[in-house]
């Protein structure tokens, strides 16, 4: 077989995923290269993704290069993933998924979001933290922080903030778990769809044969089955990752459970429900939960949001 070209944005957290898949690869026989390309949501690091519009930011250079075939698939976090790719491309893979909770990072030795009687100001990007943070601890401020990981740890250390409230998986990846001071409950702070996974991506005219191995190589099936729910989720409510949205799969025997909802972006208003359905449809099972946060009021935040952000 030939070798295969593995895609990446150059960013620390891009590599070591992009290491990952060649691991991956090589214990299923599989010989890879990397191959590091610049994309503009590297290069914008001082506006908000928000403003820059989130579709496609970080994923559009590298669908490029699979289509000249300059590469054979894309590595991404998963998270960073529109929940519709554009034509001609797809997702053969997810890796097994990492610990999924959000955790407070920081240089002083405690933090600790429940005790209210000290002023605490948190980095972060996210709309869906901010918000969350807002809903649960509104004594708690926060400020934007872009860059990363280790830009962002630089401006805390700096004075910037207290604490960066950021995902488990890519602390851990990078190798900075002794700074965790907190890790949050995944009832609060339900992670952002496809948190601690890294998708595969391809140009669909990819050869079958070839799709079939390196599916077989890279994808974890229990994974897969949570974010193609949770995919079918986002899709549904047309989010990319500056909607404050979140949900999470779980798996029990040949049952899916889905928790998912939405947040206004002040955090006043909070919608979160679960639905049940079966590993034999995790679209279907994604859909529902759409229909039910919907229903629960769920679009009326939404619109609120997506017409905000257009603003
Ligand atoms: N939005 C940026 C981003 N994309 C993936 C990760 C971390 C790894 C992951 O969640 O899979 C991060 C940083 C963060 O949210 O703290």
């Amino acid at each position: 077989m030939k070798k295969i070209k593995i895609g990446t944005r150059g960013s620390k957290l891009a590599l070591w995923q992009a290491y990952h898949v060649e691991e991956l690869l090589k214990r299923a026989g599989i010989d890879s290269e990397i191959v590091i390309i610049d994309t503009k949501g590297d290069q914008i690091l001082d506006v908000s993704i928000s403003k820059i519009g989130s579709k496609g930011v970080f994923t559009q250079e590298l669908e490029d290069q699979l289509l000249d075939g300059r590469i054979d698939i894309a590595v991404h976090s998963a998270k960073d993933m529109q929940s519709k790719l554009p034509e001609g491309f797809e997702i053969i893979a997810f890796t097994k998924r990492e610990k999924e909770n959000d955790v407070i990072l920081s240089h002083k030795n405690q933090i600790d979001l429940a005790d209210k009687s000290k002023p605490i100001l948190l980095g972060t990007s996210s709309t869906r933290r901010v918000a969350t943070l807002q809903h649960f601890y509104p004594h708690v401020k926060t400020v934007e922080v872009r860059g990363n990981l280790q830009t962002r740890i630089l401006k805390m250390e700096e004075g910037l903030c207290d604490g960066l409230l950021l995902a488990y998986a890519g602390v851990h990846r990078m190798g900075y778990d002794d700074q965790i001071v907190q890790e949050l409950s995944l009832q609060e702070f339900t992670p952002a769809v496809g948190q601690g996974s890294v998708a595969i991506e391809i140009a669909s005219k990819m050869e079958t044969s070839l799709k079939i191995e390196l599916t077989e190589a890279l994808n974890h099936s229990e994974t897969a089955l949570k974010l193609r729910a949770e995919r079918a989720y986002l899709r549904v409510l047309e989010g990319g990752c500056s909607i404050p949205v979140f949900a999470l799969g779980n798996l029990s025997g040949n049952q899916l459970s889905l928790n998912g909802g939405i947040v206004s972006l002040d955090g006043k208003e909070r919608i979160s429900l679960t639905v049940n359905g079966s590993i034999h449809d995790p679209e279907q099972v994604g859909q529902q939960l759409a229909k039910e946060v919907f229903a629960a009021g769920g679009k009326k935040i939404l619109d609120q949001i997506k017409s905000t952000l257009t603003q």
